[in-house]
C-alpha cells in the first residue's frame, strides 16, 4: 500500500495520451504535485491510500485545458467595444482606453479576474501577452495557476516601456525574475509584424534563442494586415518574418487566418506552432485559420481565446466546440476535427506549443497533476453514450467542478480556493466606474473634434 497526497476515483478519465482512449472507473494517484498512478478503481483501492480522497463517480477527468493565446488583464475591458473589425476595434477603441488606464494595478486586478474565470472554466495554464508582464506573472504565481508570460515588444511608447530597446531590456529582467519558478515561464512576445520593426523582431528572436523560450506573435490575423504589408513593404508578413529568422520551431503564430500553401509548407517544415482563436476571429470577422490543412501536414495547432475584449469570454471548452464546428462547416466535411482532436488541441497541443509537453497536457504518470473534473450528472449532459462527444459537443464550462494545478486543489466544487472572490468582485466594479469615466471623456472629445 503506497501512501499518496491525493487519490481521485473517477467515473471516466480521458488521458489524451494514449490517443482515443477513455478509461472507465479509474483512479489518479498524486504525490508531490505529480501523477504517480492511473489505474482501475478496483486496483487503486489496494495499491494506494490517499491523505485526501475524492470520489467523483459521475465525473470525467481530463488534462487541464490550456489557453494558448490571451491578454488576461483585458478582462476588465470586456464589452467596451463590440461588433467592429480588428483595426477599427484596436485603433479607435482599445488602444485609446489602454493608453488611459494601463497601470500595474489594472494588470494585477484584470489578470486575477481572468485567472478566476479561467480556473472556473477548467483552464490550468495560459499563455499571456500584455503590459506589465512582471505583475501578471506575480498574480498567476500567487493564485497557483500555470502560465507563460509574454515579454512584450512594441515600437511605440506605452505605460510599460518607451521604445523597443526598453521593451527588450525589461524582457530580460522579467525573464530572470521567473527563470526558476516552478509554474511561471516566459515567452518573447513581439505584438505583430505591423507594430514591431525589423531590428526589434530580430532582437526578440535572438533573445528567444538565448533564453530557449518560445516566441509568440499575432500574424496574418486579417487579409487587411497582409495587403497593407504587401503595399508598404512589397512582402507578406510571414515572408518578412522568415527573412528575419523568426520562422522556426519556437514560433507560436497566433491567428494565421491567411495562409497560402507555400506558407503552410514552410510552417510544417520549420515546426511552427499555430494558436487558433476561432471565436475572436469570428467576432472580429478576421477570417478563418485553415485548421484541416494544418493538421494534414501535422502542424501543431492549439487553441486560444484571445482577450475578453474581443471574444468576450475565456472559455477554452467553448473554443473546442467552435473549432470543431467551424472546421466541419468550412470544409463541408463532418469528419474534420473530430471531438478527440478538439480536446487534443485544447490540451496536449497547447503544451507542445509552449514547450511544456514533458510537464503537462496529458494525464500520464510522471506529469504534473494539472487536472480538470467535469460533472456529467446533469440533465443537460445525460444520457452518456460517448463521453468525448458529451465533452466537446454538449456541455458547457458550468459543468467544470474541480481543478488541480500541480496537485493543488484550486477549484473545489466550483469554489475558488486561492482567490477572494468578494474582494475581486468589488475591485472589478470600481474598475468599471473608472473605465466608464474614461470612455465618456473620450466620447466627448471625439464629438468635439468632429464638430
Ligand atoms: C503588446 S500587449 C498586447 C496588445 O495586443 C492588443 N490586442 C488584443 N487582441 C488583439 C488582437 O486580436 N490582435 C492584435 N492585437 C490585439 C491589446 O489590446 C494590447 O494592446
Ligand atoms: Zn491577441
Amino acid at each position: 500500500m503506497q501512501h499518496v497526497d491525493t487519490l481521485i476515483y473517477a467515473g471516466w478519465i480521458i488521458p489524451v495520451v494514449p490517443e482515443n482512449v477513455v478509461y472507465e472507473q479509474h483512479a489518479l494517484a498524486i504525490q508531490d504535485g505529480k501523477i504517480v498512478g492511473l489505474l482501475p478503481n478496483s486496483e487503486a483501492v489496494s495499491r494506494f491510500s490517499g491523505r485526501i480522497t475524492h470520489r467523483l463517480p459521475s465525473h470525467v477527468l481530463i488534462p487541464g485545458l490550456i489557453n494558448t493565446h490571451t491578454h488576461a488583464a483585458m478582462s476588465l475591458l470586456r464589452g467596451i467595444a463590440d461588433d467592429l473589425p480588428l483595426q477599427q476595434w484596436l485603433q479607435t477603441r482599445i488602444w485609446p482606453v489602454e493608453q488611459a488606464c494601463i497601470t500595474p494595478e489594472f494588470v494585477a486586478d484584470g489578470t486575477r479576474l481572468a485567472v478566476a474565470e479561467m480556473l472556473r472554466s477548467g483552464v490550468t495554464c495560459f499563455n499571456d501577452m500584455y503590459f506589465f508582464p512582471d505583475v501578471a506573472g506575480d498574480v498567476a504565481a500567487e493564485v497557483g495557476i500555470r502560465a507563460t508570460i509574454g515579454l512584450i515588444v512594441l515600437d511605440f511608447p506605452t505605460a510599460w516601456a518607451n521604445q523597443a530597446s526598453e521593451y527588450l531590456s525589461k524582457a530580460k529582467d522579467v525573464y530572470k525574475k521567473f527563470q526558476h519558478h516552478p509554474l511561471i515561464r516566459t515567452a518573447m512576445a513581439p505584438h505583430a509584424p505591423y507594430t514591431v520593426s525589423d531590428n526589434a523582431l530580430q532582437e526578440a528572436s535572438e533573445l528567444a534563442e538565448q533564453f530557449n523560450i518560445p516566441l509568440h506573435i499575432h500574424v496574418h490575423e486579417t487579409i487587411e494586415e497582409v495587403e497593407a504589408a504587401e503595399k508598404e513593404f512589397g512582402e507578406r508578413p510571414i515572408s518578412r518574418l522568415h527573412r528575419l529568422g523568426l520562422i522556426n520551431s519556437r514560433l507560436i503564430a497566433v491567428h494565421a487566418t491567411q495562409l497560402q500553401n507555400d506558407e503552410i509548407k514552410l510552417f510544417a517544415r520549420e515546426g511552427v506552432k499555430v494558436a487558433h482563436c476561432p471565436e475572436s476571429n469570428l467576432k472580429l470577422a478576421s477570417g478563418f485559420c485553415p485548421v484541416p490543412k494544418l493538421s494534414r501536414v501535422n502542424i501543431v495547432t492549439a487553441l486560444g481565446t484571445d482577450g475578453a475584449a474581443s471574444n468576450n469570454d475565456l472559455d477554452v471548452l467553448g473554443e473546442m466546440r467552435t473549432a470543431a464546428l467551424l472546421a466541419k462547416g468550412l470544409s463541408r466535411d463532418a469528419s474534420c476535427v473530430p471531438a478527440a482532436e478538439a480536446l487534443r488541441m485544447a490540451t496536449l497541443n497547447g503544451a507542445k506549443a509552449l514547450g511544456i509537453d514533458h510537464i503537462t497536457g496529458s494525464l500520464e504518470i510522471g506529469k504534473s497533476a494539472d487536472i480538470t473534473a467535469l460533472d456529467l450528472n446533469h440533465l443537460e449532459s445525460l444520457p452518456i453514450y460517448n463521453i468525448l462527444s458529451q465533452l466537446v459537443y454538449a456541455i458547457g464550462r458550468d459543468k467544470v467542478s474541480d481543478v488541480w494545478v500541480a496537485g493543488r486543489h484550486l477549484l473545489k466544487a466550483r469554489v475558488l480556493t486561492s482567490i477572494d472572490i468578494h474582494e475581486l468582485q468589488a475591485k472589478t466594479w470600481l474598475w468599471r466606474e473608472r473605465i466608464v469615466k474614461i470612455l465618456q471623456k473620450q466620447a466627448k472629445e471625439a464629438a468635439q473634434s468632429s464638430e
